[in-house]
């Protein structure tokens, strides 16, 4: 049986965000390792295992952060200072992050940094450009983040640190945050909701959205 990598936002949500309870169950009693590969910082995907309960076996930040409770440690990568200069240069032009005053979503982010998507997109992705960074737009955020991490470096990571080759992974995603991955692993699937990116890259595409097309993935992989 595949080992499975499944993204969060637009993959294990319904499309107003909110947990899909039915995902819950699959996981749990998958007979193999799942990894939660995820844009978001380490609390949600570690909160996400727990109160799935599964072992903790995280991609955070777009693979800038992996934890494996297999092996039980915690490594970083990217570059969070690049980011936050990029970040500043945006909000000296005028801009903002656009998030609450109190920011959950970059709080305790530590390898690179996100704005909301209603923030303009394009001198942000200049700006970046000039610093050597690069933009993710996923659909929920854009994250400023170095250009040679990804969910896909975070796969051969967890791979290697698992001993399994990254080719023994299904993964499921939903957009440009997840290509990388989706070349990386043995079978990819893009949920219908996905991006061009998402779905240019993945081997299959479901033919239902949202967490539904995770469930159709999830029943190809286990057949
Ligand atoms: O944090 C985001 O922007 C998207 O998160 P995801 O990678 O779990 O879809
Ligand atoms: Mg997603």
């Amino acid at each position: 049986m595949h080992a499975l990598a499944v993204d969060i936002d637009g993959t294990l949500t319904r499309s107003d965000g909110s947990l899909d309870p039915r995902v819950i169950e699959p996981l749990r009693t998958w007979p193999a390792p799942v990894v939660v590969a995820t844009g978001k910082s380490l609390p949600y995907p570690v909160g996400l295992c727990e109160f799935i309960g599964m072992p903790v076996r995280i991609i955070a930040e777009n693979g800038g952060a992996v934890y494996l409770a297999d092996d039980d440690v915690l490594e970083f990568t990217g570059d969070r200072d690049r980011a936050q200069r990029v970040v500043e240069q945006y909000t000296d032009a005028g801009h903002s992050l656009g998030w609450e005053s109190v920011d959950f979503v970059n709080r305790w982010r530590e390898t690179e940094l996100a704005v909301n998507i209603d923030q303009p997109l394009e001198p942000l992705r200049e700006i970046a450009t000039s610093e050597g960074m690069r933009v993710f737009d996923t659909g929920y955020a854009y994250h400023v983040t170095a250009p040679d991490v990804d969910k896909g470096t975070g796969l051969r990571t967890v791979a290697t640190r698992l001993d399994v080759k990254p080719s023994s992974f299904a993964v499921i995603g939903d957009s440009e945050n997840d290509a990388a991955m989706f070349e990386a692993a043995g079978v990819s699937y893009a949920v219908a909701n996905a991006d061009d990116t998402a779905t240019a890259a993945a081997d299959h595409v479901t033919e239902a959205s949202y967490a539904d097309g995770l469930l159709e993935a999830l029943d190809a992989i286990g057949e």
